[in-house]
């Protein structure tokens, strides 16, 4: 039976580290949200079927934001935690989608998100038992600080990177996988920082698919500089996304 893959986007954030007059998934970037340039990745891709965003309740912005989504956007009200507003619109998902369908789960500030590595997601990951995520492995060295003379940070340690990953997202996964892990996670009142981690939780191994250092997560204010011409850069190099 042919399943159906569905973004899941949490856009419930505040964006402490970013400051800024609103949270950064709605900064302007070359003249649109952040967030319209993530929802056009995603559903550009013609094997995922629509989305369902995770805002903040009191969320006064989205209805500005001119998406132009020709597939079905469904919105879930955010939580306190990521995963809470990951699990929120999972939950509201369940109500158009099946549990066996995959949900591609992706931070709403990750607009640079390349065709040819969702592409390469799906490809590697679409039938993974365990599911699958986008990372690099990590190319620097790695120190691990701690408090040094004169207040600031000293190195305390290196540490080995060999066999390390940054994990980035899109996250896939089985809908009703996810689900109950996810449930079970915030249900003990273990702190999950990707979906990944739920499903590692019950000895879940998801697969890791090469990603691209490009699909940064905007965070800094210095990252919205690099988004732009990460975006400019894909665009020149052909068509990534409707609007491209
Ligand atoms: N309670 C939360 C917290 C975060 N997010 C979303 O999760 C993604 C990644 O989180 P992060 O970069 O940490 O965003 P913020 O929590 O907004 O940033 P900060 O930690 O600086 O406040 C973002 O798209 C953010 O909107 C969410 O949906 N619900
Ligand atoms: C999910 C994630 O983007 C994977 O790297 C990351 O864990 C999000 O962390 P944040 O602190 O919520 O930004």
């Amino acid at each position: 039976m042919s399943v159906a893959f569905w973004a899941v986007i949490p856009a419930a954030g505040v964006g402490r580290r970013m400051g800024g007059g609103c949270p950064k998934q709605y900064l302007e970037l070359l003249g649109r949200p952040v967030i319209a340039w993530t929802l056009e990745r995603l559903l550009a891709h013609p094997r995922v079927s629509g989305a369902v965003v995770a805002l903040a309740p009191e969320d006064p912005y989205w209805g500005g934001v001119e998406h132009g989504a020709q597939k079905p956007v469904y919105r879930a009200d955010g939580g306190a935690e990521r995963s809470d507003s990951v699990l929120a619109a999972l939950r509201r998902l369940a109500r158009v989608a099946g549990a066996e369908d995959r949900v591609l789960v992706h931070d709403a500030v990750r607009p640079c998100l390349g065709a040819a590595e969702l592409d390469r997601l799906l490809a590697e990951g679409g039938e993974a038992a365990d599911g699958a995520l986008l990372a690099t492995p990590v190319r620097d060295t790695l120190k691990r600080g701690e408090a040094g003379q004169g207040g600031g940070p000293a190195v305390a340690a290196t540490v080995d990177r060999s066999g390390l990953w940054q994990a980035q997202t899109p996250q896939l996964f089985p809908l009703g996988q996810l689900t109950a892990a996810l449930e079970e996670a915030l249900e003990s009142g273990a702190a999950v920082t990707d979906e990944a981690q739920a499903v590692e939780r019950h000895g879940g191994r998801p697969r890791l698919v090469s990603g691209d250092p490009a699909n940064l997560k905007i965070t800094q204010p210095a990252d919205l500089a690099l988004a732009a011409a990460i975006l400019r850069a894909q665009s020149a190099a052909g068509p990534q996304g409707e609007g491209a």
